[in-house]
């Protein structure tokens, strides 16, 4: 730890414009699915009524992998340098699984809200440990990038001071602690939106930018939705600057 607690990057200028049709139905499809999701955990029809919307469920499946894009292809709704992420599993519009949730900067902090649901449960009524480690994964690397600080987690640890109860408004803070060439060191929590102030989950985050080679193995053949080369990932805060 060598500098104090960082001053605010410059965000990177938003000058995407994802095609507004695609975006609606991608975000009206996500949220479709996560209404399946959601029911498909909570259902208590018959077994003939579930194998019957199984079927159909398989048949709609098919129409949508008639075109399909591979692991290294963004989504035509992606970019990279202002962090659009549509079908990330904690805050994609287009992701069932999500929540979803959306960080905003407030002050010094990086403020998010969500509301988990049964396709989220460990514990009877309460979330998985593993799905609060993903939000709180997402809060600190949002934080950081949101600070002008892109990296990718090298470190996450995680205090489990209350249960988090599903169905129930929660409020996700996120702060950097603080910036050392390539890395950021981010701190976050997990509280009810009812009762902010007590703590449920406290997380630590280290957050490296890769060193060039690093960034050229994960994300050297990644492409845009059109064929081109991504932006973002040569430009990449490997000096710890903004992306
Ligand atoms: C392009 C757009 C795409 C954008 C795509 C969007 C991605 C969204 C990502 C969301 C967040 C994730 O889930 S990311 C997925 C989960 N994470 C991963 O898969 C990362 C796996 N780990 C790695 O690939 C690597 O270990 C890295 C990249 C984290 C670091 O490798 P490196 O670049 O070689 O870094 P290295 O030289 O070793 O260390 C640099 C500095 O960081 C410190 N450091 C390194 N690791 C740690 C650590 N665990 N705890 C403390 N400090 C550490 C070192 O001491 C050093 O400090 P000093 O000596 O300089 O002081």
């Amino acid at each position: 730890m060598t500098s104090p607690a960082t001053p605010w990057g410059a965000s990177p200028p938003d000058t995407f414009s994802p095609d507004p049709e695609l975006q609606a139905a991608v975000t009206e499809l996500g949220a479709a699915v996560r209404d399946l999701l959601e029911t498909s955990v909570a259902t208590t029809v018959a077994p003939g009524e579930q194998a019957d919307v199984a079927a159909g469920v398989r048949e709609l499946t098919a129409r949508l992998a008639a075109t399909t894009r591979d692991r290294h292809t963004l989504s035509a709704l992606d970019d990279l340098p202002t962090f659009r992420r549509t079908y990330s599993p904690v805050s994609g519009v287009g992701h069932g699984f999500a929540p979803p949730v959306q960080f905003r900067r407030e002050g010094d902090t990086v403020v998010g809200e969500c509301t988990l649901g049964l396709r989220h449960e460990g514990p009877p009524a309460h979330s998985h440990g593993g799905m609060t480690a993903m939000l709180m994964d997402q809060l600190l690397g949002s934080t950081a990038f949101l600070a002008g600080r892109w990296g990718m987690t090298a470190h996450l640890g995680l205090e489990y001071r209350g249960a988090v109860p599903l169905q129930t408004p929660l409020v996700l803070v996120g702060r950097v602690a603080d910036v050392s060439g390539r890395k950021t060191v981010v701190t976050g929590t997990v509280a009810l939106a009812a009762e902010p102030d007590r703590e449920l989950v406290r997380g630590e985050g280290v957050f490296v930018s890769p060193r060039p080679e690093l960034l050229e193995r994960y994300f050297g053949d990644l492409t845009t939705a059109d064929g081109g080369r991504a932006p973002g990932h040569a430009q990449a805060a490997t000096d710890g600057s903004t992306l």
